[in-house]
């Protein structure tokens, strides 16, 4: 039995070459919570939030905890649970890995870090192709000969391995045509929803986030200037940018009734 922990920024003030990019950000992720998206322009710190809530770019003020525990500084046990409990995918897909491995060899590596990190996902790499509607002749192509968008959705396979807590999706999908995106996106959340996966959407996509979330976080310049319901956010906030936002947003998610 695994324990599931929270995700914790508290008034998170970090960046990059000692200049702060996030001003005070604090978030809660945690398994069985509703997906939550983070939308904001270009450059304003979202790819930042989520290496700060991995661990990998250090707070200079506030905290990121997991189980109450300062991920930063988490003893070798408790990184390889962490690892397998939070798990990311990001725009690049599959960053690091030799392009001549696998599909089953990627997948596998998700099991293993499952297994490693004490949960037993109990998934074969056919489940896990079809979580991401890849029919299972994949299983044995080397990632170099795939798509962009074929690449995202082993890296999304790869992450949903473990039956992760918290699952930190950062612009994941964006190499996919939007019908794609769509059954995609619908897969995820409903296997999320399943497996009682906490999920994290950051995305310039507004659809996309509209589609898979129940509220969302604006950020400009390293702070949540909003929050709530996107359609409610967009269609009522005052803020500059977020008007902005509003009136570039499609009609889908302008719609507000
Ligand atoms: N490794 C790094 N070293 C130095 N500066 C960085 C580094 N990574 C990001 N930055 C800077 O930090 C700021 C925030 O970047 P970040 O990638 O978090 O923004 P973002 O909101 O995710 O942007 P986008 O939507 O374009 O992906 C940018 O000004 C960026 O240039």
């Amino acid at each position: 039995m695994t324990t599931s922990h929270i995700l914790q920024a508290r008034d998170l003030w970090a960046g990059h070459g000692g200049e702060d990019v996030l001003r005070g950000v604090s978030i809660e992720l945690a398994a069985g919570q509703e997906p939550v998206g983070i939308v904001g322009p270009s450059g304003v710190g979202k790819s930042t939030l989520v290496s700060a809530l991995l661990g990998e770019v250090k707070p200079s003020s506030g905290t990121v905890t997991w189980g109450g525990r300062t991920v930063t500084r988490l003893g070798r046990r408790d990184k390889k649970t962490f690892k397998a409990a939070v798990r990311r995918v990001s725009q690049d897909g599959l960053p690091g890995i030799d392009p001549a491995s696998t599909v089953t060899h990627v997948l596998k590596s998700g099991l293993t870090d499952a297994r490693k990190g004490g949960r037993p996902s109990g998934q074969s790499i056919e489940d896990l192709l079809d979580l991401v509607a890849l029919e299972h002749r994949y299983a044995d192509r080397p990632l170099r000969t795939l798509s962009g968008g074929e690449r995202q959705r082993v890296a999304m396979a790869r992450a949903l391995a473990t039956r992760p807590d918290v699952l930190l999706l950062d612009e994941p999908l964006t190499a996919l045509d939007p019908t794609m995106r769509g059954e995609i996106a619908g897969r995820v959340k409903e296997t999320a929803t399943r497996l009682g996966t906490g999920v994290l959407l950051v995305s310039h996509d507004l659809e996309l986030v509209h589609r898979m979330t129940s509220s969302a976080h604006l950020l400009v310049d390293g702070e949540f200037v909003e929050s709530g319901p996107l359609q409610q956010v967009l269609a009522e906030s005052e803020h500059p940018v977020v008007r902005e936002l509003a009136e570039a947003a499609p009609l889908a998610v302008q719609r507000w009734s």
